[in-house]
């Protein structure tokens, strides 16, 4: 039994060492020759995962192909890139979990309506929630979602991930719990950029508490449960994300709030700030939708650059009174 991981940026190499901690053998698909070559030879992903000792059991390649022998297959490419790897990746009789967070540009599906529509027999599983790559990859305390809307599929899955340190615990909701990762990071970037501005504390727990009643009106139109939204994958991954300049959102956000360009900010980038893909397909569903979510307008607005962080902030003020809880 082998665990195949697909995408060795930082959070694949991250599960890629969990599922070796507790004995698995593990196949990491590596999109970077040099990322294959240094985890085979130094037992070390210093590009994406730096300083973390990746176990024996843990073997790099660059070919799809070599995962063929595995019986799961986690996917943790960028949102954006799920479905061009996942069309070449071996999927027959195996379970997919996906432990990316986004909404597809282009079509505005989540990631398991993409997967459904590249493979509609298979059974898809959704990890998800408040998970610094850097501390599961130390082994610290985690927990996250696992949500399969099959039960046996979900036990399955979370009995074959769960250690001591890393806890799943099991949800139906898959939609719920897709909705929750991706939105968290645009109000993330929201966060980030009443960091980078200087407008203080009060102002960011503003941000978490009405981006969260965005992220719940949107979700609930989607057919997500509240309580799935309440839970890991979805305020717990908002909070832990919109306080820490250890999240790559929050750390665009805090860049933009100090003036810097979007553009500059997003070219020649290594790493992804979903949040900055997932802004303007999830403003275009919402409209669409007539799903009001003002601080996603806005940090669309300063991700394409049509205002300046002032006027941005002006406008959320400006905003009619209204009931705090509006469905
Ligand atoms: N890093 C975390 O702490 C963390 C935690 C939970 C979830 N996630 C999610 O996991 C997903 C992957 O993020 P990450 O942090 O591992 O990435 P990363 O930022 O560490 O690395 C970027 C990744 O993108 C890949 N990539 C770039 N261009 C590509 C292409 N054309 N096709 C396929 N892959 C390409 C690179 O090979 C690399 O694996 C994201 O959706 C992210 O939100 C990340
Ligand atoms: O660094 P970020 O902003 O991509 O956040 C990483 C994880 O999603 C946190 O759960």
């Amino acid at each position: 039994m082998k665990v195949g991981v697909i995408g060795a940026g930082a959070w694949g190499t991250a599960l890629a060492q969990v599922a070796a901690s507790g004995g698995d053998v593990v196949r990491l698909w590596a999109r970077e020759p040099e990322v294959v070559d240094a985890v085979n030879r130094t037992r070390e992903n210093p590009l994406y995962l730096p300083r973390i000792p990746l176990a024996p059991t843990i073997f790099a390649t660059a070919a799809l192909a070599d995962l063929a022998d595995c019986d799961v297959l986690l996917l943790v490419t960028p949102a954006q890139h799920l479905r061009s790897v996942l069309s070449d990746a071996p999927v027959a009789d195996k379970a997919l979990v996906l432990c990316c967070k986004g909404i597809e540009a282009g079509t505005g599906l989540l990631m398991s309506e993409t997967t459904q529509a590249l493979y509609p027999d298979t059974p898809v599983a959704v990890l998800s929630g408040p998970t610094f790559a850097h501390e599961v990859g130390r082994g610290l305390p985690t927990a996250v979602t696992l949500a399969c809307e099959d039960r046996a599929v979900g036990e399955a899955i979370a009995a074959r991930m769960k250690r001591p340190a890393f806890r799943p615990y099991l949800s139906d909701d898959v939609i719920g719990a897709e909705i929750g990762g991706a939105v968290k990071n645009v109000i993330a970037i929201g966060c980030g950029v009443a960091h980078g501005a200087g407008l203080g504390l009060n102002a960011r727990a503003a941000l978490i508490s009405r981006g969260f009643a965005e992220m719940t009106r949107f979700g609930l139109a989607r057919g997500a449960r509240a309580e799935t939204l309440g839970g890991l994958s979805g305020l717990g991954d908002l909070v832990l994300t919109c306080s820490s300049t250890d999240s790559r959102n929050f750390s665009l956000g805090t860049a933009l709030g100090e003036g810097r360009p979007a553009t500059e900010l997003l070219a020649n980038r290594r790493t992804v700030a979903e949040g900055a893909f997932t802004a303007p397909v999830l403003r275009d569903v919402a409209r669409a939708a007539a799903i009001d979510m003002p601080i996603v307008e806005a940090v669309c607005r300063l991700l394409d650059g049509s205002a300046p962080v002032a006027e941005v902030v002006e406008a959320l003020l400006a905003r009619p009174i209204r009931d705090e809880i509006v469905r």
